[in-house]
């Protein structure tokens, strides 16, 4: 199975409700839908979205980087060869990982299909369903109250708050909500490089002592901030997680070595696709640090290839934040993964078990 040609198309879907960080606000998934084309007539799906904020990738860049650097270097390559193939796309060009992500997954997706088997089982195997979170916009704190007691009644039993907008409000967002909830769901705080390290210390604090349980607060301070990071988990009792601090493999090993948070949140947008992910959880693992699997704004076709890997590495990904495609009004993938609101199950088609994907408005190569 050889690679002859790459396809682009745009995804557009409406989200059931604006998504609100600290960082922005989202109306909708606009993804680029990367499908790797073969001699044998298979075709693999990857997606990458602009998550300009966190990752500097934009759809431009995104088709730039596929069309200019990572494509050319793929054409005629034999899909056996999954190595040589990733690091083809890892070594094209520095950054860019939402767009070797992208590809990557296409190229799993083939790997699986190539064997007659889920990429799941590819990766090692595993239990097939796994529970996610899901992510309660920051907002005003009765609205903030309703989505959480909603996203309860909906059977999830981990909430990802978004906070990191103004530290007294968002510590008497995070009462409201633990009051409501009671114990029928675990915070998860998210203040998306909101605070300073010193601010996050007074508010993680200030919950703690007023008896407000957190399973962790992610990354509270900016992304460079690492000094920051480390002061913070020094300075509370709750667990802190790197998100937009750490990418790739050689940023996990730095911070590790400064013991700069407690948890690792692996996105594959960040880490540019699989074989960095799977590098993460097995460096994480050797040293006993657990990891999040998480996603930016992205719909079912590459928080597909997240499930799988997340079912794989289940030693090392012991929590999940993959609640993008329950965030999207609609699925537009036939096939592939099955996402029912917390519960995630895979299948046993082969790859990512894609069998097509409705609306999308092509892009010329
Ligand atoms: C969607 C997911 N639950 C999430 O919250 N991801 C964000 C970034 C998403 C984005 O801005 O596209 C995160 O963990 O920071
Ligand atoms: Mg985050």
């Amino acid at each position: 199975m050889k690679i002859t040609d790459i396809r682009f198309g745009l995804l557009k879907i409406p989200l059931k409700t604006p998504f609100k960080t600290a960082l922005r606000t989202v109306e909708a998934v606009e993804d680029i839908v990367v499908e790797v084309h073969t001699d044998t007539g298979h075709v693999g799906y990857g997606e990458a979205p602009a998550t300009a904020v966190i990752t500097g990738d934009t759809h431009g860049s995104i088709l730039e980087a596929i069309r200019r650097f990572i494509g050319p270097r793929l054409i005629g390559q034999e899909i056996a060869n999954l190595n040589r193939i990733t690091h083809l796309i890892q070594t094209a060009l520095e950054k860019n990982t939402s767009a070797k992500a992208a590809v990557e997954i296409a190229v799993y997706d083939l790997f699986g299909q190539l064997y007659g088997a889920p990429l799941y089982r590819m990766l090692g195997g595993g239990d097939p369903v796994i529970t996610t979170d899901i992510t309660i916009s920051v907002d005003y704190i009765d609205k903030m109250v309703a989505d959480s007691l909603s996203a309860v009644d909906r059977g999830f039993e981990s909430l990802k708050i978004k906070v990191g907008k103004d530290i007294g409000v968002d510590i008497e967002r995070v009462k409201a909500i633990y009051a409501a909830v009671e114990d029928r769901a675990l915070l998860r705080l998210d203040a998306n490089q909101g605070w300073t390290a010193k601010q996050a210390v007074y508010a993680i604090t200030a919950l703690e002592d007023a008896g407000v349980r957190l399973e962790l607060v992610e990354q509270p301070v900016k992304a460079r901030d690492l000094d920051g990071l480390k002061y913070v988990t020094e300075h509370v009792h709750t667990p802190i997680m790197a998100d937009e601090s750490v990418f790739g493999p050689t940023e996990v090993i730095d911070l590790i070595r400064m013991r700069a948070a407690d948890i690792i949140n692996i996105k594959l947008m960040k880490t540019g696709g699989l074989s960095n992910a799977i590098r993460i959880a097995d460096i994480a693992s050797l040293y006993g640090i657990e990891c999040m699997i998480g996603c930016m704004l992205e719909s079912s076709i590459s928080v597909a290839a997240a499930v799988h890997l997340a079912v794989a590495k289940a030693d090392a990904i012991t929590k999940v934040d993959l609640d993008g495609p329950s965030l999207c009004a609609y699925n537009p993938v036939d096939g592939g993964v099955i996402f029912n609101e917390s519960e995630i199950s895979v299948t046993d088609a082969p790859g990512l078990g894609i069998r097509s994907i409705q609306g999308l408005q092509p892009i010329p190569a």
